[in-house]
C-alpha cells in the first residue's frame, strides 16, 4: 500500500508556500499539491480580488504601492491560518521586509522557470498589470531584479522544466520529504 507523504502526515504547523516569477505556476500546481497533501489551498493573489476586485483595476485606480501594502497585510493574514495550508504567492510579494520575516517561519518552494516558458504562459499579459504592454522583456528585467531574493527566501527550489502538473507535484512532494526528514531528524 503506497505510504502516506511526510510532508501531509507529519505536518510541523509550517504552511508550505510557494513563491517564483510569474507564470511559474505557484497558483496551479499549489492548487494541485494542497488536494495530494490533504490541507487547504490559499491564493493571495485571489483573495486580493476577492476583497478588492481586479488586480489590473486595483493598479490603475490605486498604485503599486497601496497593491503592496494591502498585499502585505493579505500574506499576513493567510500565513496565520490556524491549519497549516499550501498558499501560492502573488509574484511580488517577496519584496515586502515584513513578508520575508514571515516566510522565514514556513516551508517555502520556489518554482523556477525559463524565458521560454514564461513566454508562453504569460499570455498577452493582461491580466498582470505590472508587465506592461511588452510582457516578455519585463518578466525578465523583473525576474533579473527578483531572483536572489526569491533564491534567499526559498527552502527548495525547483528547477524549470516542461513536467505535466502532477508529476510536478510529485517531484515537489519528494523534496517537501526530504526537508521535513532533515528538519525533524534527532
Ligand atoms: N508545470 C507546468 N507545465 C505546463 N504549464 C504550466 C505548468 N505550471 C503552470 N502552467 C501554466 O502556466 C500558466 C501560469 O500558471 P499560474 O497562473 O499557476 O502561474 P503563477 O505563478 O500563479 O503566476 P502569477 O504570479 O501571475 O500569479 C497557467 O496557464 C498554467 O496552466
Ligand atoms: O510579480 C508581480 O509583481 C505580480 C504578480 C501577480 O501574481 C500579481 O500579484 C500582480 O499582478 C503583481
Ligand atoms: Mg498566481
Amino acid at each position: 500500500m503506497p505510504q502516506p507523504a511526510a510532508a501531509e502526515n507529519r505536518g510541523d504547523g509550517r504552511n508550505i508556500v510557494l513563491i517564483g516569477p510569474m507564470g511559474s505556476g505557484k497558483s496551479t500546481v499549489g492548487a494541485a499539491l494542497a488536494r495530494r497533501l490533504h490541507r487547504p489551498h490559499v491564493d493571495t493573489d485571489q483573495f486580493f480580488v476577492a476583497r478588492h476586485g481586479p488586480i489590473p483595476a486595483y493598479f490603475s485606480l490605486h498604485g503599486e504601492d497601496a497593491f503592496r501594502a494591502e498585499e502585505e497585510k493579505i500574506v499576513a493574514e493567510l500565513i496565520d491560518s490556524p491549519r497549516p495550508s499550501v498558499i501560492s504567492l502573488g509574484g511580488g510579494s517577496v519584496l515586502s521586509r515584513r513578508t520575508r520575516e514571515l516566510l522565514a517561519e514556513q516551508l517555502v518552494v520556489l518554482l523556477d522557470l525559463t524565458v521560454a516558458q514564461a513566454t508562453q504562459r504569460l499570455g498577452d499579459g493582461s491580466t498582470r498589470p505590472i508587465l506592461g504592454s511588452d510582457p516578455v522583456q519585463s518578466w525578465v528585467r523583473i525576474y533579473a531584479e527578483r531572483e536572489q531574493i526569491y533564491r534567499d527566501c526559498a527552502d527548495i527550489v525547483m528547477s524549470p522544466d516542461d513536467e505535466h502538473i502532477a508529476v510536478r507535484v510529485d517531484t515537489i512532494v519528494r523534496a517537501l520529504n526530504t526537508t521535513f526528514r532533515r528538519d525533524h531528524s534527532a
